[in-house]
């Protein structure tokens, strides 16, 4: 067992707690990150399968991404537009398919003005929300009673546009049935993208992608802060008072001043605090729950679909895959498709035999673009609900009333104890962008404890306080 003295341990190597120990270290502060996986990156992990780059996890980046964009920048990483040329496909409730252009689904006038209006409205309410803070909205209590399917039904009539609408943010972002978080919670997610228009379009929020893939960010950071990381070193026990903190890995044992819980909510249960945490905490934890979506990648001898003319763009509201996307990686001649299958879908496909699972998935794939979509080469499912270290993906959100009650204390340190990750953060929320502002966020607040000084309140996490990587380096 090695025993290490440093200023701030980080428990978790995902975008955030490497963000923030790379902070921290631009900062003059020692650090140890200890992370419970043979590798770093958490919820952002790409494998190499047959040649084809599989992005299992997070990848796409959105232009309000900012944080993200900043730190790529000061790392020399680069990005690349997705594919988005040609048609998409939309298959309506009643099984009819349909190829489209422009921003609307083909779903009939009426239904298109209302999921307009629902839009419009959804825009309106979101302008007035902080994503920091959405619990301070003046209707914030009300609109966290409500579930989003039964608020977006007092809006309107039209169970079609309810349910496109209701797709975007539930099967689509927060990877749970609509009936199970509430509006408020819905209002957040659209706050923390800009607007609810910016989470609808794909073209903005699948804008593009990382040369060298997502995991390759936190790969890169890792590499910065080189013997300062220490894999296959879950933390299961924290000791901590008023003066400092003691992390117990596997191998390694850290004395600090701080302590960064860089790991999704969830998970917090998961380390034995010594003495335990407040009952506020305790409480607040159990609140925050994981959403379940399948990711599947086929990937094909080429991207045939683009022949026809069609973008690999598809969605449905109903059916086992919702949504599917040409998931190509940068220069490769064989076609990717990634398809997303969410909640209670995702329930349904791990009934099945895994045999049976791949050809009612790839069936699902061959209705939105014909019978060769059932010829994959490769054929990958990412399972992140039966990962030990995430339980679950995209991310994290509260069940219905939990964020009014609970969001104003979730990013409050408990003493020597501070949290940062993706399913803390305003703007960029779920996201690998709220990660790093977090991870930027809480790394100031931590240097400022430590310093004795005051750290900026309104401080975004937007660029680096803490000069760039030559900084570190010189
Ligand atoms: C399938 C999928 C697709 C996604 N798509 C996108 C996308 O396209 N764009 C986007 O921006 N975001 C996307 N996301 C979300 C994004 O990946 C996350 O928001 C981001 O990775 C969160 O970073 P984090 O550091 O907060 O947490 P994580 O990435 O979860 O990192 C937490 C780390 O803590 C470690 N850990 C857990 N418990 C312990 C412990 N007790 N001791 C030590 N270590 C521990 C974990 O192993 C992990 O490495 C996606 C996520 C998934 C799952």
């Amino acid at each position: 067992m090695r025993i290490l003295d440093r200023d701030v341990v980080i428990i978790g190597a995902g975008p955030s707690g490497l963000t923030a120990a790379y902070e921290l270290r631009k900062a003059g502060k020692s650090v140890a990150v200890l992370e419970a996986r043979d590798r770093v990156g958490g919820r952002t992990w790409s494998e190499d399968m047959d040649g084809a780059t599989i992005e299992i996890g997070g990848q796409w980046i959105s232009p309000d991404q900012t944080g993200l964009y900043s730190l790529i920048e000061e790392l020399g990483i680069e990005t690349y537009e997705r594919y988005k040329a040609g048609a998409s496909v939309y298959i309506s409730e009643a099984g009819q398919r349909t190829v489209y252009t422009g921003e609307d689904f083909p779903v009939g006038e009426s239904t298109v003005a209302e999921m307009n209006r629902l839009i419009a409205e959804m825009d309106r309410l979101t302008a007035q929300v902080d994503p920091d803070a959405p619990w301070e909205h003046p209707r914030a209590e009300e609109l966290d009673m409500i579930s989003f399917h039964h608020w977006l039904r007092t809006l309107s009539t039209d169970e079609a546009a309810c349910n496109n609408v209701g797709l975007f943010i539930a099967g689509g972002m927060l990877t749970k049935p609509a009936h199970t978080f509430s509006a408020l919670q819905a209002l957040l997610m659209s706050a923390s993208a800009g607007s609810f228009a910016n989470l609808v379009d794909e073209d903005f929020i699948l804008d593009r992608r990382i040369v060298g893939t997502m995991q390759g960010v936190s790969i890169a950071v890792a590499k910065v802060l080189g013997q300062d990381v220490f894999l296959n070193n879950p933390v299961l026990k924290l000791d901590w008072s008023e003066q400092g903190v003691r992390a117990h890995g596997t191998d390694v044992t850290v004395n600090a001043k701080k302590v960064i819980i860089a790991v999704p909510p969830n998970l917090y249960s998961r380390i034995s605090y010594n003495p335990p945490l407040p009952r506020r905490q305790h409480v607040t934890h159990q609140h925050q729950s994981m959403g379940l979506v399948i990711k599947v990648h086929a990937v094909y001898e080429t991207p045939f679909w683009r022949e026809d003319g069609l973008s690999g763009t598809c969605f449905r509201p109903t059916g086992i895959v919702q949504e599917i996307y040409d998931n190509t990686y940068l220069g490769e001649s064989t076609g990717t498709l990634v398809g997303f299958i969410s909640d209670t879908q995702a329930d349904a496909m791990f009934e099945l035999p895994e045999d049976e699972r791949k050809a009612a998935i790839l069936e699902g794939f061959a209705d939105f673009l014909g019978p060769q979509a059932l010829d994959a080469k490769v054929f990958y499912l990412s399972d992140f609900g039966s990962e030990e270290w995430t339980r679950g993906a995209y991310a994290t959100s509260y069940d219905l009333g939990g964020l009014f009650r609970f969001g104003p204390d979730q990013n409050k340190n408990v003493g020597p104890i501070y949290f940062s990750s993706s399913d803390l953060a305003g703007e960029g929320y779920q996201h690998v962008d709220g990660a790093v502002r977090m991870g930027r966020r809480t790394a100031v607040r931590i240097n400022s404890a430590i310093d004795g000084t005051d750290a900026e309140p309104a401080y975004d996490g937007v660029r680096s306080l803490f000069g760039t990587r030559d900084s570190l380096e010189a």
